[in-house]
């Protein structure tokens, strides 16, 4: 795709449903009783692989009208596939139903394309395990295809070596069929989505802190789910609204889940233009207009606990802190490297290729603002966040940007390239 500058981004924009609500929803639709209705469900290439997977084990999930349904089948109903369970692109998909596998009375196989074979797996396989679960890594790589059979399986307390939102969910729903209780803390609280969710749909779950703990539940309950829009996609425009000149852009019903929303946390730290209007709730989780306006940038230091609450939003604001006055050190974000593509070599390579003074650390980047950028030839490597990130990129450079493997923002937001043209000012 060859990309040109803009002069400035205006207008509304609603971004499509949150991803990990979406997949989510569907899970815990299908494992419990009666039907949910889930309204604004991401219709990405993940989530569709969520609702694949589903109907392989049996579920009845209908797609039209912008509605999804989910007829569930309670804790025990679901089926043996047939055929391996394919999570596509998915570390979600994969790495969630694991944790539903691992306690039905039959045998399945996981498997996804390239990226997701290798992805690390271990970090769910030991927890698992140790609540008895029978799971493989077929070419015992660590990675996917996961062959994972059945078994009864007991409750555990697991210190978490990674703040993953993917291993605790995998450990929580392995513990809503594991006798007594099932314990989960993190070194930093990750998304909550699965606590918030289980909660609404009558697991007892409760939270402290970064811990989690769940008891074996007789039942889950079907409900209605409205999606709040991804903040994940929110920041490809709020970065492009920030960055370019003359410009301003409303995004309309983000979900803002403190455990999400690091992302206003840090431009806020550098000095962005962004105010929160018609703040309100989707069920369990709080929403927001996000009204962003160009800015005058300034580095910062983002590490800590702050960086599991925007993991996927780093490579956009390693773009944004090119546009910043000064340093901006990301660190204790090594997990940007186990993603769709090593994100902190990718995103500092393509940055560098456009002119930007970057560097790779061990578990982030340092980047050092104020140069400014020109077009390149840049490749996404098949990952959503890089080709969002450098589209947005090739707006604020001088000269065109030759983007390959453009079209895999199906993934996550199929619609992403109409949206951004209709804000565009060129
Ligand atoms: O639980 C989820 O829905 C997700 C958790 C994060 O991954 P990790 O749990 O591996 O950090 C995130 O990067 C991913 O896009 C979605
Ligand atoms: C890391 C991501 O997703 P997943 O882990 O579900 O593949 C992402 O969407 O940026």
């Amino acid at each position: 795709m060859k990309l040109s500058p803009a002069k400035s981004i205006r207008g509304s924009v609603t971004v499509p449903g949150d991803k990990s609500i979406s997949h989510r929803s569907v899970m815990l639709g299908s494992i419990a009783r009666g039907t949910t209705e889930i309204h604004g469900f991401l219709e990405g290439a993940d989530c569709l692989s969520t609702i694949s997977c589903f109907r392989h084990m049996g579920v009845d999930i209908e797609n039209k009208n912008g509605v999804v349904t989910v007829h569930g089948k309670g804790l025990h109903g679901l089926s043996a596939p047939s055929v391996p369970l394919d999570c596509g692109n998915s570390g979600t998909t994969t790495r969630l139903i694991s944790g539903i596998l691992a306690a039905q009375g039959f045998s399945a196989v996981l498997t996804g394309d390239a990226s997701i074979q290798k992805r690390p797996m271990g970090r769910i396989i030991t927890p698992l395990s140790m609540m008895g679960a029978d799971i493989k890594s077929i070419h015992e790589n660590g990675c996917a295809p996961l062959q994972i059979t059945g078994k009864p399986l007991s409750g555990i307390c697991y210190d978490s070596p990674v703040a993953s939102a993917q291993v605790k969910s995998a450990i929580l729903l392995a513990g809503l069929y594991a006798e007594g209780e099932t314990r989960v803390t993190e070194p930093q609280i990750s998304r909550n989505h699965t606590e918030l969710m289980l909660k609404f749909f009558g697991a007892d779950i409760r939270t402290e802190g970064s811990t989690a703990t769940v008891r074996q539940t007789p039942e889950l309950y079907g409900n209605r789910i409205t999606v709040p829009g991804d903040i994940s996609s929110a920041v490809y425009f709020a970065a492009a609204g920030m960055i370019l000149p003359n410009s301003e852009v409303l995004i309309k019903n983000v979900g803002i889940n403190p455990t999400r929303a690091g992302l206003l946390t840090v431009c806020k730290a550098m000095g962005a233009d962004l105010t929160l209007i018609n703040q309100d709730h989707s069920g369990s989780e709080p929403t927001a207009d996000l009204l962003v306006r160009s800015s005058s940038l300034h580095g910062t230091v983002i590490q800590g606990s702050v960086i599991p609450a925007m993991i996927d939003e780093l490579p956009t604001v390693a773009l944004m802190a090119c546009f910043a006055q000064g340093r901006t050190v990301i660190k204790d974000a090594a997990e940007l490297k186990v993603k769709e593509s090593n994100r902190i070599a990718l995103v500092a390579e393509n940055l560098r290729a456009m002119g930007a003074d970057v560097t790779e650390t061990d578990d982030g980047m340092i980047i050092d603002g104020g140069r400014p950028l020109h077009g390149a030839s840049i490749s996404a490597h098949k990952d959503h966040r890089l080709a969002m990130t450098f589209a947005i990129a090739a707006l604020a450079a001088e000269g065109s940007t030759e983007l390959q493997d453009a079209d895999c923002v199906s993934i996550s937001y199929p619609d992403f390239y109409t949206d951004l043209k209709r804000l565009v000012r060129s």
